[in-house]
Order: C-alpha cells, then structure tokens, then sequence
C-alpha cells in the first residue's frame, strides 16, 4: 500500500468548541509529512483522531487503509505520544524489552534492535538506569526509541525532539531519513521550524485547518520567503 495515512475532511469538535474544522492530509510511504502549527493549532488533536483516541465529527481517518482504532494496524505504527507513556519503576532496557515484545518482535531480532535504537537515541551507557531516574529529554528518547522497535511501516511522532540538543537532533533526523529511504512512511510535529525543511512535504496547521501542504521549496517559493519560518510567519499574518 502506497498511502499510509489519509484523513479527509476531518472536523472535531470539544463541546461546541470546533477544534478541527476541515483537515484532508496524506502520507505515503517513503516520506516525511511534518506538521507543524503554533500551540493550539490542533497538531496532537489531529493524531489523536487519526488514531482513534478520539472520534471525529465529521470525515474519515484512514491509517494503513483501516479506520482506527485497529488493534492489527496499531501494531504496524510507531507511535510516539506527546506525553511519555513509560514504566517508571523499570529501568530502560525492560521498557524496550516489554514494548518490543508487544510488538511480536522475536527474542533475538529484539537483541540487535534494543542495540541500534537505543544508539540512535544516545542511551547505550543508560539502559540499565531505572526510568523513574531519568531526565525529561531522556524519557523523551526512549519514547522514541520505543517507537522505532519493530521496524513499522508508519511512525506518527509527536514532538519527538522536544527537550533534545541540537547534536542529538541531527544524528535522529538522520535516522528517520535513513527509515524514509527504506520506504518507511514518517508523520511528525514539531515547534522546531528548521527542521521542516528536512521534510518532503510540510503541512501547515492554523486554527484547525490546513492552510498549505506542499514541499518546504514548494511552499517558500509559493509564499516568495527562503526560509519555513518565514513561509509560517506569512502566513499567519495573512489569515489573521
Ligand atoms: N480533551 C480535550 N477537551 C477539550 N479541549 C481540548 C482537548 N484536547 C485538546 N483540546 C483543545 O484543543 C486545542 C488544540 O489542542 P492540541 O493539543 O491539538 O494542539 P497542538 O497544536 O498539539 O498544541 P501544542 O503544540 O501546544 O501541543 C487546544 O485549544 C486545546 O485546549
């Protein structure tokens, strides 16, 4: 299957509140998607509902073809939450242990993958830390760590360079595109503009609606500015 994640004319509502108005937005295998949007714009509403963790009002949400939630297709998903969902009393390396084995990976792959992911994130000298001892960025990369378990054909990642030093940043985009040369389909958010340029297509959120989906050259050529920051910041002044 060619396109992994496909959400059309998604609206939801808290309350009477409209949180997403009209969202259509693909992925497809073997690209990034970033999304990016100020706070509130409704990024982690968007993945939430996509996931089905929550229910739209309106629209489909499709992920590996499925409507969510679909205990098969989550299987197939690194999925990393805003919030790190860790066991605290564990230390790191049976936290990859207990999630790579919820994700069926055998004994022996899990071995080698525990050893790359975790390398990936810089927590080789840590594994055996107890996670209730861990710094904030630190539970960060373990979430990815744990997302990236298990090889899935679609990561939906939410903020996952939150707290992570530039260095760090560099070495995990550089993975992600090695995963999205291996034909992996990647969905991510992020507060960090320069980032995006590093995506395929950028999808620009702004009070629950998709304003621009196009490449990051795409849309600053569109826009006339050289950066997706200024892309951004024009914008927003526009719909204001
Ligand atoms: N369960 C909920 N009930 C009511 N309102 C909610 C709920 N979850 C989110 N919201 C509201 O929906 C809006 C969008 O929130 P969301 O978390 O999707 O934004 P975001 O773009 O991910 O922001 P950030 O970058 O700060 O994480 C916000 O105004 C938030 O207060």
């Amino acid at each position: 299957m060619q396109r992994l994640i496909e959400l059309t004319h998604l609206n939801k509502k808290f309350g009477n509140r409209t949180i997403l108005h009209d969202i259509s937005l693909t992925v497809n295998r073997g690209e990034i998607v970033g999304l990016i949007g100020p706070s509130g714009s409704g990024k982690t509403t968007t993945i939430k509902t996509m996931l089905g963790m929550e229910k739209a009002n309106q629209g489909t949400a499709l992920v590996l073809g499925k409507q969510m939630p679909n205990r098969k297709v989550l299987g197939n998903i690194g999925y990393m939450a805003q919030s790190d969902a860790l066991y605290e009393s564990l230390n790191a390396k049976e936290n990859l242990k207990f999630f790579g084995e919820m994700k069926g990976v055998t004994s022996k792959q899990l071995q080698k993958e525990i050893t790359h992911v975790s390398s990936v994130v810089n927590l080789t000298s840590s594994l055996n830390q107890r996670v209730s001892n861990y710094s904030g960025g630190m539970k960060r990369r373990l979430s990815l760590a744990i997302a990236l378990l298990g090889h899935p054909e679609l990561l939906i990642l939410d903020e996952p360079t939150v707290g992570i030093d530039p260095a760090l940043r560099r070495q995990i985009w550089h993975e992600l595109i090695n995963l999205r040369n291996q034909g992996q389909g990647i969905l991510i958010t992020t507060h960090v503009m320069d980032e995006t340029e590093l995506t395929d297509r950028v999808a620009l959120l702004l009070h629950g609606d998709v304003i621009a989906f196009a490449s990051p050259q795409e849309l600053e050529k569109q826009y006339g500015v050289p950066t997706i920051e200024d892309v951004f910041l024009k914008a927003e002044k526009e719909e204001d």
